[in-house]
């Protein structure tokens, strides 16, 4: 079997280290949960990794701790070289939700962060490269929509381009597809392997779906609760650029399956 298990931090793929977490643990003072605790793990540039675990295991405290929104109790979360003590530009979030502002048209919510980081001109400045952006997603020709004339996938689509306009060095994305039909949901992760390879990008997904970590990710981080902790790091070495078609080869069964079990072993206890 190929899935590599291992207790430790692996170097997931051959690009240099951008985001590295340090012995990161999160208590909540208010009611004293151990939310994690001894997170480390390194995300290299142009790699893909997903974290999965049951509710409650600490995949959005987690998350909010990367991004910067609350701090660490314990550890160091570092980011091209600097500690994240707050929210940053280099850092890039989608929800489930596109949450996109309904008077805007799509060009200008794609150019929204600009707007708020530098002002109306330099948004203005900034429609070529959301135009590109929007052509890099498939969306060419509905600079002028407004969001409620999109489709859930076109709307997930242009925030992705909202995300990619600031040029940040890792994308965290909290279930961005989970909202969409199966089928546009599986469409979609096929999307954002490409739109991740074209751009180098660095992506780290949180996701409840075993089959959607396994087809996307080089490494997948199992987490278990009380208290929250990587409790496994599964090693996915299937060829790229992925394809859907592989998720009927036995390998991908078996990854799957040494990941279901992995977590079922806590569900159980
Ligand atoms: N603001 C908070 N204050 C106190 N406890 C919290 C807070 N946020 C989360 N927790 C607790 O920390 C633990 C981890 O929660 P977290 O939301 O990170 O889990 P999760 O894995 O994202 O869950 P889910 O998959 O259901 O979204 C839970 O026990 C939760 O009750």
């Amino acid at each position: 079997m190929q899935a590599a298990a291992a207790k430790t931090d692996p170097a997931n793929t051959t690009g240099e280290p951008v985001y590295q977490l340090r012995n990161v643990g999160k208590t909540y003072a208010r009611n004293a949960i151990v939310a994690l605790e001894g997170v480390n793990l390194t995300l290299n540039k142009g790699s893909f990794s997903a974290v999965i675990g049951s509710s409650g295991c600490g995949k959005s405290t987690l998350l909010k701790i990367m991004s910067g929104l609350i701090p660490p109790s314990t550890g160091r979360v570092v980011l091209q070289d600097r500690p994240v003590t707050g929210p940053r530009r280099d850092i890039g979030m989608m929800f489930q939700q596109a949450t996109l502002f309904p008077w805007r048209t799509t060009l200008e919510n794609i150019v929204l962060p600009i707007e708020i980081r530098d002002g109306k001109a330099a948004a203005k400045a900034a429609h070529e490269q959301g135009r590109a952006l929007l052509e890099l997603v498939g969306l060419k020709g509905f600079e002028n929509t407004y969001p409620s004339e999109l489709s859930g996938g076109m709307a997930q689509r242009a925030s992705i381009c909202r995300m990619l306009i600031t040029e940040p060095a890792v994308l965290l994305l909290d279930e961005p597809f989970s909202a969409l039909d199966e089928l546009t949901r599986d469409f979609m992760n096929m999307e954002l392997q490409r739109i991740c390879t074209t751009r180098n990008a660095t992506a780290f997904l949180v996701t409840h779906s075993i089959q959607e970590a396994v087809i996307l990710s080089d490494v997948v981080y199992v987490m278990k609760p009380r208290p929250g902790r990587v409790a496994e790091v599964v090693t996915i070495d299937l060829p790229r650029p992925r394809t859907l078609d592989m998720m009927t080869t036995p390998k991908f069964g078996e990854l799957v399956e040494h990941i279901r079990s992995s977590l079922d072993k806590e569900a159980f206890k």
